[in-house]
């Protein structure tokens, strides 16, 4: 009997793939790990179809390169040009495949303090903050003629402001009944990322990786996203989340030039004024503020999403 279906796509790889990588400047140490998944494309149809394994690069064997990509790459430290060194890697390596998908999330190891100096060697996880990597290798033109799509970005990064922000004049219909605040706690979990334009006339190879970090300079673009986010949350006089999302997107697009749209999934974690009349207690007002004392909501929240796209 014939199948009912054909196989309309297919992609296999490695996720969660963790790895610790220590750099060692002579006393000086530097630390970073990693989460990594792995997919791969290409012509690994009769894998599922005919159960031939011949065209099957192992997941194992994926694994295996992340660890000993992390022991020999030059760009180990700086995760968007590890991705793409990893990327690169696979779809050169083995001629049937013809795409790659490496997404890198970054956890935060930062330098302790002592004294007012950093200390050489040891590190605090200060935050659930990650750093987010999302590339997608293209080889399907030749590995001379690669084509990425790569993502930079950071979520699980946690604000909350208790003055600057208000929520008025919306849409009011028999639904509703949230009243008008001129003043209120706005605390989100920010995820963002955005979209790299890589140097348009360096073709993507191995060969071209460190010209590719120099002109691009991932450290210094991804700090100035993180900047962007935190200076507008705290700065901007909040209309709403929406407001204060595309205020945030803008600015990072002013900042950074190689980045040519970028995109946050802001939840509104709400946090509502406690009724204390019954106590006796005046726990501000419902409409101007001032109140003191919150329940913080777990769910529901509200979720606000957008892109900014450069013209
Ligand atoms: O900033 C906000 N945007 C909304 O869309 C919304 N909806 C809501 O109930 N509260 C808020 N706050």
């Amino acid at each position: 009997m014939s199948e009912p279906g054909y196989l309309s796509a297919a992609r296999y790889g490695k996720d969660l793939v963790k790895v610790c990588r220590v750099v060692r400047d002579g006393t000086q140490h530097h630390v970073v790990e990693y989460v990594i998944r792995v997919l791969l494309e290409g012509e690994i149809e009769t894998s599922y179809t005919e159960a031939d394994n011949s065209v099957v690069v192992a997941t194992d064997t994926m694994k295996n390169t992340c660890h000993v990509f992390a022991k020999t790459s030059p760009h180990v430290l700086d995760p968007p040009m590890f991705a793409l060194h990893l990327g690169l890697h696979f779809v050169n390596k083995y001629d049937h495949i013809k795409k790659s998908f490496i997404d890198i999330i970054s956890l935060k190891w930062s330098r302790i303090s002592v004294d007012g100096q950093p200390h050489k060697w040891s590190f605090v996880r200060d935050g659930d903050e990650k750093g987010l990597v999302e590339l997608a290798v293209d080889a399907t033109k030749g590995v001379d003629a690669v084509t990425a799509d790569l993502k930079v970005g950071l979520k699980d990064l946690l604000v909350l402001k208790t003055g600057g922000s208000s929520f008025e004049k919306f849409h009011r219909d028999e639904f509703t009944t949230l009243p008008e605040v001129a003043d209120r706690l706005f605390s989100t979990s920010v995820a963002l990322t955005a979209t790299v334009t890589l140097p348009p006339n360096t073709p993507l190879t191995i060969d071209n990786l460190t010209s590719i970090a120099k002109e691009l300079d991932f450290p210094t673009m991804t700090s100035l996203i993180r900047k962007d986010v935190l200076d507008t949350f705290a700065t901007d006089e909040s209309a709403s989340v929406q407001a204060t999302l595309y205020l945030t997107l803008q600015n990072i697009l002013k900042s950074c030039p190689a980045i040519k749209d970028a995109s946050m999934a802001l939840p509104n974690k709400h946090y509502i004024a406690i009724n204390l009349k019954p106590f006796g207690l005046d726990n501000g007002s419902t409409y101007e503020g001032g109140a003191e004392v919150f329940h913080p909501t777990a769910d529901p929240s509200g979720l606000i999403t957008a892109t900014v796209t450069r013209k």
